[in-house]
């Protein structure tokens, strides 16, 4: 008997965007499985690449010039049927190649560089013999001597085991006390020759008698700086060494456990609405509308934990939770072990070790960013998207995917409800709602029922500059926050960065740093003293001269967070501030850090950037204050007022979530625009009708569907051509109703030194549009290997 594998090679173009039909050699006629990774002879050359089996089949119509696969690179498939259907469901609706949507569904250290182990969990075995003694053994060991087979089974049995090591990563320098040169009779005579006053020699060669072999930070804990430690392994008392990193990411954490809370009327008819489809196994999309502070937390642990108690799993979308770690925390504290977290403040070894427990079936609730929709989860008896107005959860980048439509995919796949959580919710999601396609769940009022949502008052700014008050803050704010601090209360500030950054410019020229790869300038950054393209990566030292006419009048414009504390720190020398922006966080597990410190009331303001407007929920806070709200609103999408209420609503709810009332004041030059006039209202509904008003008469989404083309070149002409080859096709195919926007060059024009065109298409129905968008991805093949990217945005969320 023979069997034929239809293998998807990695080869993202479209002439190999289909499955190739390879012969399954006999050794791995036992062993291979739908969903594994092979090793495959490709093109003319036979080039050794990877592959994904999509299906397996007796009979063939090609049979006489298959070639045989290579070899099997999983001992057991890494991707299930489903997860192979959404793949096919994504390229459809992305416009990416299938081995792209392959690809992204897989932690990334299985497809980076990595060694595979095979570790041996029972070492009464007689396999045993061929490992090592600490129990491992090299995969290309396992496969030279023949073993795959024999191993797949055992890995069935659970008696071994295969882990990805990542090459190079997770390591942590550890110090090694070196014995030989100091005893405990010569420590004295050592003392003699450390010069007096090194006294911190003194303190280490104490602290490493004690302490061998710990991480170098338990040193520095202890006041001992690099320079001493570098010092001490040059006198030979000590070696540093390379050791691999326990991967749990929570290790040596305790989660206080909670127990359910009494839901209130809202939360109860949200909980029993979405179990009842649950019980149904009706896949119905809920929109769970809640004010900030509503508890619709609870209702996800509650509805949680009852699916579980029925022995299925669930997926909880939450934006970016290494902003919220509070989030990760309630999840645990609740639900314990059975959680999973993946997000992208983890290192890819700890990501990929969480993967393994949900793959196991170790771990049944899935607590995650974007990538988490990928879960390998099976019996899934609810999907959670928490904040689904949030932009994170579009991919911008090749497949354009949106989580929360994967989210709905998923749902119908496993017959479960789906739920759409906000307090803003996305206008798109709404509408759906109010022609009942989802279902409308409203929490209408917070839910420690001492508490109510803050007050909240705007100040004219133009106002402010008139009375020559120049500060980043008005009177106003300033006499609340020094009222905080008389009570001891805690206050939040946001400096809201969209659209906004600092730069530097000089005074007698006008010249503005730009970056040599993108048509932007550079931004300020303090902490490393340099200027960097936000786009590119490229950075720079902060030029002492002008770089065009020499003057020495450089100066630096627009406000950092770095600039906002100090001035708030001259204003309240006694005030104990915490800042929180990219500069203070880049440290792994530095957001933890900072939270903490703030809600162990260690401070008294936490200053900081849209990082902290969503998901703080401390009893202390009182007061919000948000210095700049309408950065944003003038950049050109159409978003931009939406995004200014949802991220104003967001942040004024970090006020008074408990007994005592919150207040908060929001700076603005634009006071009577319609977002700022109605997030001070906290008026979702009036927002959505008159927003929706406006999108109708603008012609935009929710009432058209938009799809984004772009086309990139070094040459600018090149790109401009192409973007005018491909406006002509669409246009001619395109029904009247339709509009095109452009092309034009973005509003970006130079991005790492390849310039874009794009043009906007916004429809209502075109039946051929999806076919006619497959071709031109087709005939831009050609024009890759010149240096020409076409790319296709099915309903973008970013138009810059
Ligand atoms: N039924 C309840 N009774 C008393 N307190 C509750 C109840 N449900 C939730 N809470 C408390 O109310 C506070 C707010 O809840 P939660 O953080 O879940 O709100 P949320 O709707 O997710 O808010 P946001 O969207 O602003 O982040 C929490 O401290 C939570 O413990
Ligand atoms: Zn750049």
């Amino acid at each position: 008997m023979s069997l034929f594998a239809e293998v998807i090679v990695d080869v993202p173009t479209m002439q190999t965007d289909q499955p190739f039909t390879y012969i399954v050699p006999d050794e791995l006629l036992d062993a291979i499985e739908v969903g594994m990774r092979v090793e495959v002879p490709f093109g003319e050359g036979n080039r050794h690449i990877q592959g994904f089996v999509t299906a397996l089949s007796q009979t063939s119509t090609y049979e006489e010039k298959l070639k045989p696969i290579i070899r099997m690179l999983d001992l057991s498939p890494v991707l299930n049927q489903e997860l192979l259907a959404l793949a096919d469901y994504m390229k459809e609706t992305t416009y990416a190649f299938k081995i792209t949507c392959l690809e992204t569904m897989l932690p990334s250290v299985m497809k980076a560089e990595y060694q595979k182990k095979i570790i041996l969990k029972d070492s009464s075995h007689p396999i045993k013999q061929y490992f090592s003694e600490n129990g491992e053994m090299d995969w290309q060991e396992a496969e030279k001597l023949g073993l795959l087979n024999q191993l797949k089974k055992l890995r069935q049995e659970g008696i071994v085991e295969l882990h990805y090591v990542v090459k190079k990563k997770n390591k942590v320098k550890k110090i090694r006390y070196v014995n030989s040169k100091v005893t405990q009779n010569n420590v004295e005579d050592i003392y003699q020759q450390i010069d007096k006053r090194a006294l911190r020699q003194k303190q280490l060669v104490h602290l490493l008698k004690e302490n061998t072999h710990q991480p170098t930070a338990f040193y520095t804990k202890q006041g001992v700086s690099s320079t001493v430690l570098k010092q001490g392994e040059k006198k030979g008392w000590l070696t540093f060494e390379e050791v691999e990193a326990y991967r749990d990411p929570h290790q040596g954490k305790v989660f206080k456990k909670t127990t359910a809370l009494t839901l209130n009327e809202d939360q109860q008819h949200a909980v029993t609405s979405i179990l009842t489809a649950e019980k149904k196994a009706n896949s119905e999309v809920f929109l769970l509308e809640g004010i900030t502070g509503s508890g619709k937390t609870e209702v996800y642990l509650q509805t949680i934990s009852t699916v579980l108690a029925k022995g299925k799993t669930a997926i909880m979308l939450v934006p970016e939770i290494a902003l919220t770690p509070q989030m990760v925390e309630r999840f645990k504290s609740r639900l314990g072990d059975a959680v999973a977290v993946l997000h992208s403040g983890l290192s890819q070894g700890e990501r990929y070790d969480e993967w393994r427990k949900i793959e196991r079936g170790e771990a049944q609730v899935v607590v995650g960013a974007r990538s988490a929709i990928f879960a390998p989860l099976e019996n899934i008896g609810v999907i959670i998207v928490d904040e689904e107005h949030e932009s994170s959860y579009k991919q911008d980048e090749a497949p354009r995917y949106h989580a929360r439509d994967l989210a709905i995919w998923r749902g119908h796949y496993h017959h479960c409800p789906i739920v759409l959580g906000s307090a803003t919710p996305s206008l798109e999601s709404r509408a759906r709602a109010q022609k009942n396609v989802y279902q409308l769940l409203l929490l209408r009022k917070r839910a420690d029922p001492d508490a109510n949502l803050p007050s909240i008052e705007i100040v004219d700014l133009k106002e402010e500059y008139e009375r020559k008050n120049m500060s980043n803050f008005s009177e106003l704010l300033q006499a609340k926050i020094a009222e905080r601090l008389e009570k001891n209360e805690q206050s939040v500030l946001m400096l809201n960065r969209r659209g906004y950054s600092s730069f530097i410019m000089c005074r007698d020229c006008g010249y503005v740093l730009p970056c040599p790869n993108c048509d932007i300038s550079l931004t300020l950054h303090m902490d490393t003293k340099t200027m960097r393209c936000h786009y590119c990566g490229h950075e720079e030292r902060i030029p002492q001269h002008c770089p065009e006419c020499g003057s020495k009048k450089i100066r630096y414009y627009g406000t950092g967070t770095q600039k906002v504390q100090e001035e708030l720190q001259e204003l309240f020398p006694a005030a104990r501030i915490l800042r929180m922006d990219v500069d203070t966080t880049r440290r792994k597990g530095a957001h933890e850090q900072i939270l903490q410190k703030f809600a162990a009331q260690e401070a008294d303001i936490l200053l900081g950037t849209q990082m902290i407007a969503k998901g703080l929920d401390y009893p202390n806070i009182t007061l919000v204050g948000v210095l700049n709200a309408d950065t944003a609103l003038n950049l050109p999408d159409f978003r931009s007022s939406e995004r200014t209420f949802q991220l104003l609503t967001q942040v004024a709810g970090r006020a008074g979530r408990a007994k005592k009332a919150g207040e908060v004041v929001i700076q603005s030059f634009n006071p009577d625009h319609h977002a700022i006039v109605l997030a001070q209202r906290q008026d979702y509904e009036t927002f959505y009708e008159q927003e929706m008003f406006l999108r109708h008469q603008s012609g935009y989404s929710p009432y058209y569907f938009t799809v984004k083309i772009t086309c990139s070149h070094q040459e600018e002409q090149v790109a401009a051509k192409k973007m005018f080859q491909i406006a002509q096709v669409i246009k001619s195919g395109l029904s009247p109703q339709s509009i095109v926007l452009g092309p034009t060059p973005a509003a970006i024009a130079r991005v790492k030194n390849r310039y874009q065109y794009q043009m906007v298409i916004k429809y209502k129905k075109e039946p051929a549009l999806s076919q006619m968008l497959k071709q031109i991805l087709n005939h831009s093949q050609k024009d890759q290997r010149k240096g020409v990217y076409v790319a296709i945005d099915n309903e973008p969320v970013n138009f810059i």
